[in-house]
């Protein structure tokens, strides 16, 4: 069985782009508990955007971003990073990345920008990582991952 590991949160809703929110699961469940408003949903969303890529909806033009007002900045970048376990146990990783960017002159403009499923122990020299897509992936373990 495919199972969930750990999800990274960065600059989603009221998770700000300062710092990383980690999130771990465990078997056979894992309990979200929290006040109102302190980001449960928000964690369920970026399960969903990390495996499938659809925001939830009404959130079109960057709401789904962690609020450039509330940063104090012009320009918010946000990260879901998921570590999960494919049914054959290797251990993968999806990173999905946007941003928003707040001008005078456009008012907001919201970028999708790298997305990638990779192996998740599978750096390599220089860095970079053994990308499996950056686009769709449609075949075998990942056919609900869509790229
Ligand atoms: N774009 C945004 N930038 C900053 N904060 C945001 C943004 N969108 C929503 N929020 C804040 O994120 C929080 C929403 O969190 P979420 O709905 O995930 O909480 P919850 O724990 O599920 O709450 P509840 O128990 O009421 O359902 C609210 O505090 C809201 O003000």
């Amino acid at each position: 069985m495919s199972s969930l590991d750990k999800l990274a949160i960065r600059g989603i809703r009221s998770f700000d782009d300062k710092s990383i929110s980690v999130i771990e699961f465990f078997n056979p469940v894992t309990v979200i508990v929290g006040h109102n408003g302190s980001g449960k949903t928000t964690i369920i969303e970026c399960l969903k955007y990390a495996t499938t890529g659809d925001q939830p909806p009404n959130t079109k033009g960057g709401a789904f971003i962690h609020d450039p007002k509330m940063a104090n900045e012009k320009e918010v970048k946000a990260q879901v990073k998921l570590r999960f376990n494919t049914t054959d146990g290797r251990k993968m990783l999806a990173v999905r990345n946007m941003s928003v960017t707040t001008k005078k002159s456009a008012g907001v403009t919201f970028k999708t920008l790298e997305n990638l499923l990779a192996p998740a122990d599978s750096k390599e020299k220089g860095g970079k990582r053994n990308v499996i897509s950056t686009k769709k992936i449609h075949t075998g373990h990942y056919q609900s991952l869509r790229f």
